[in-house]
């Protein structure tokens, strides 16, 4: 049997609205395997961006505990979770984070530099030539379409072979046929490397190819079957 990478146990999350508390993550518990892929999906609002947060350690519960491996994340200080965040986890935000200032380069071998690795060059084309950024490598992010800079963004959340990744909606803002590319490419890649892999998505069509789809409502996960 597998190990599990992650646990998340009795996770409460709730916010403010209108002078009263809004609950939006009620009670969860899930637990992934190392080299699980999981897809996420549920309506707008059901809190998957919360969920991906809290695991993280962006946003911390209210209560509840988040344990990867043997390290529970959440009673970590904020500049331990930081560290945990650089080296274990890839993040691919769903508004993409790039920073202006640093070319699409740059920008891929930021998590190597801020953990002071050095660059696997086969591994960096692999990235870039699979994502088919290979022409925009000197450009800035602000010179790059939402699509470009969401390719860009699944380099840099990889190119430090993280053992956790997480994916907001990372193929929101491609085509079809780059969606399924770059779905396809963050399938394999997990894979090649034992990563765990949680994307959370609206595509049930990319989410049927994963290993299990939960889906997130009414502040709880329930396991689903695609057909
Ligand atoms: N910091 C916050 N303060 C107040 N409300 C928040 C905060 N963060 C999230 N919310 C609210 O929690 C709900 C869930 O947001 P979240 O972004 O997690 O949903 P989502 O499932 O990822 O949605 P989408 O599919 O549209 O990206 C929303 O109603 C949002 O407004």
């Amino acid at each position: 049997m597998s190990a599990h990478l992650l646990t998340l146990t009795h996770i409460n999350k709730s916010f403010a609205e209108h002078h009263q508390q809004h609950p939006l993550l009620k009670d969860l518990s899930i637990s992934v395997n190392q080299g699980e892929v999981i897809a996420l999906i549920g309506a707008s609002g059901s809190g998957k961006s919360t969920l991906l947060n809290i695991i993280a350690g962006i946003e911390l519960p209210d209560t509840g505990r988040v344990t990867v491996e043997q390290t529970v994340l959440n009673q970590l200080s904020e500049a331990d979770r930081t560290r945990f965040r650089r080296q274990q986890v890839g993040f691919i935000f769903q508004f993409f984070n790039l920073l202006p200032t640093l070319s699409v380069r740059e920008n891929i071998l930021l998590p190597l530099q801020l953990n002071q690795l050095t660059t696997d060059q086969a591994f960096f084309e692999l990235l870039v030539n699979s994502t088919q950024i290979e022409q925009l490598l000197d450009r800035y992010p602000d010179d790059l379409s939402g699509g470009e800079q969401q390719r860009v963004a699944l380099c840099r959340a990889l190119i430090h072979q993280p053992r956790l990744v997480l994916a907001d909606e990372p193929t929101g803002s491609l085509d079809n046929e780059t969606a399924d590319q770059v779905f396809t490419l963050l399938l394999n890649i997990a894979h090649q490397e034992q990563q765990t892999l949680i994307i959370a998505t609206h595509n049930l069509q990319l989410a049927s190819q994963t290993d299990r789809v939960c889906r997130l409502a009414s502040g709880k996960i329930t396991e689903q079957t695609l057909s």
